[in-house]
């Protein structure tokens, strides 16, 4: 089994949040608290260590007292730039990414992911659910071998910027979640106003 102290968990803060209007999303208030803490305090039960990946108010998401780590690459080229960002602090043999966007994702997620990668011997294990009768993903929701790190560092390198297309080049297993609306992320403010009832 995969204990709980090897994995990382590691919180997705760093992008542009364009479609809320260029706020620093996982500051943004849900029940009075920033939703980076919100997806923080789901994942610590998960987890035995913690850090955060954000590229702005840095000192703000240092309050939550974990390591803050912003994007090495510039010019917020994705969410793989904050995978490459928490696989180079990582001091455990796994990561797992959680977006600090989706404050209600599975309370079991890693423990879930982290069971299909040991059964599978996969080095790569994302949740996937079902939204209107089609497969959906979730790739920002990403368990990893640590050891990926030369991987990533190889594949955005060369400028490649898309998660599946990283992540097909390694062994990955797909994990069945029934709840997709554990997954609902908040992409704008209307989405975040839907969160807060
Ligand atoms: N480090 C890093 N993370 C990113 C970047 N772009 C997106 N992300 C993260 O990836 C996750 C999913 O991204 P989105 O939900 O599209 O968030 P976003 O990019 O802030 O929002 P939009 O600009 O509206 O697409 C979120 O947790 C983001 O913080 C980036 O350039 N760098
Ligand atoms: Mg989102």
């Amino acid at each position: 089994m995969i204990d709980t102290q090897d994995i990382t968990g590691l919180i997705l803060a760093g992008g542009r949040g364009s479609r809320m209007g260029g706020v620093d999303k996982g500051l943004q208030n849900l029940h009075g608290m920033p939703m980076a803490l919100h997806a923080l305090l789901r994942l610590q039960p998960q987890v035995g260590a913690l850090l955060v990946n954000a590229n702005r108010n840095l000192a703000a998401y240092e309050s939550f007292g974990v390591p803050v780590w912003p994007d090495a690459l510039p010019d917020f080229p994705g969410p793989l730039a904050g995978f490459l960002a928490g696989l180079e602090h990582c001091e455990t043999p796994w990561l797992v990414t959680v977006p600090c966007d989706t404050p209600r994702f599975p309370e079991d997620l890693v423990r879930r992911l982290a069971d299909a990668a040991e059964a599978e011997g996969a080095d790569i294990a994302m949740p996937i659910t079902e939204e209107d009768g089609r497969p959906q993903v979730q790739p920002v929701f990403c368990l990893m071998k640590a050891s990926l790190l030369e991987s990533l560092v190889r594949f955005t390198g060369e400028g490649g910027r898309k998660i599946d297309r990283w992540t097909g080049q390694h062994r990955r297993v797909e994990v069945p979640f029934d709840d997709a609306a554990a997954f609902f992320n908040a992409n704008t403010l209307a989405d975040l106003r839907q969160l807060d009832v």
